[in-house]
């Protein structure tokens, strides 16, 4: 990626967000009138107890739900009033990393570049498919290999690697079809320091590069390193919003600072 082209995604102020989204499963209601919006070039935790919500925001930002009311917004357009191919088109700009890495049984170079046929119009995968092992999908494979530090890796068996390892061929395929909008839940929680830190840099690499980083993570210390705003989520509501400097040292809200100081049971 060009610097001119780092810059037009900064300048552009553009933005992944939920507007007043409300969403439940089953009539039970599980995010309640949230509204949060990620933009280009920054990093946004969300933190907060397990069970209160943090997955389903992230899986109503990655559009695999329609919330029961509320909009989800890119460029400020409702995503959900969108044609259908308008939202492919949208879905098509935001990678997701889960918890789980969920690798196919073949070499890690494999996993990333599947990645990046699957998330392509089919005009362009029918030209990939034509063209298997095209220079421009080997250098998107190889580059994000590079980031997560796994480029000696390519032909090794995906099965063979170690759980922070496959996490990081995980974040690889999101990142090698070039996503506006990089989406991690819980990215490092079975990870040893030296995977969480390779993972950490790479969220880093993602912001320097333009892209929107939305992380949840249990693990505060992780969101103070590397996040410019922390979104605090208790009970499916998002009780504060801020700068992370902010909100760690002066939380407005009674219920963050108890959470934050450990605090708070769950
Ligand atoms: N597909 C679903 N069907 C029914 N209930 C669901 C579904 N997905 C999530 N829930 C419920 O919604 C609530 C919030 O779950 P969610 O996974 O979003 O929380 P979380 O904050 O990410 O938790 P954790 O930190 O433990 O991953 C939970 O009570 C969960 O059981």
């Amino acid at each position: 990626m060009t610097t001119a082209d780092v810059a037009d995604r900064r300048q552009s102020g553009a933005s992944l967000g939920v507007s007043a989204v409300s969403h439940g499963f089953d009539g039970t209601g599980v995010l309640e009138d949230v509204t949060l919006s990620v933009e280009r070039g920054e990093i946004v935790a969300i933190i907060g107890p397990s069970g209160t919500g943090k997955t389903t925001l992230l899986r109503l930002l990655a559009l695999f739900h329609e919330p029961d009311t509320g909009a989800v917004e890119m460029d400020g357009t409702d995503v959900w009033s969108m044609s259908r191919s308008e939202r492919l088109a949208a879905r098509r700009r935001i990678g997701m990393v889960f918890q789980e890495p969920n690798l196919f049984d073949t070499t890690v170079r494999r996993n990333v570049s599947y990645g990046l046929q699957i998330r392509r119009g089919w005009r362009e995968r029918l030209r990939g498919l034509l063209a298997l092992g095209s220079s421009d999908t080997l250098s998107a494979v190889e580059e994000a290999l590079g980031v997560v530090g796994l480029d000696d890796s390519k032909r090794q068996p995906a099965d063979s690697l170690s759980g922070g390892e496959a996490q990081r061929v995980a974040f690889a395929r999101a990142l090698a079809y070039d996503p506006e909008y990089l989406l991690l839940d819980e990215p490092t929680s079975d990870l040893d320091p030296r995977n969480t830190a390779v993972i950490e840099e790479a969220m880093q690499t993602a912001r320097s590069e333009g892209r929107g980083v939305a992380v949840a993570t249990h693990d505060m210390n992780q969101a103070e390193r590397v996040a410019d705003r922390v979104a605090v989520m208790l009970s499916g509501e998002l009780i504060e919003v801020g700068p992370t400097e902010r909100v760690f040292s002066e939380p407005n809200d009674r219920r963050a600072r108890k959470f934050i100081d450990g605090e708070l049971v769950y």
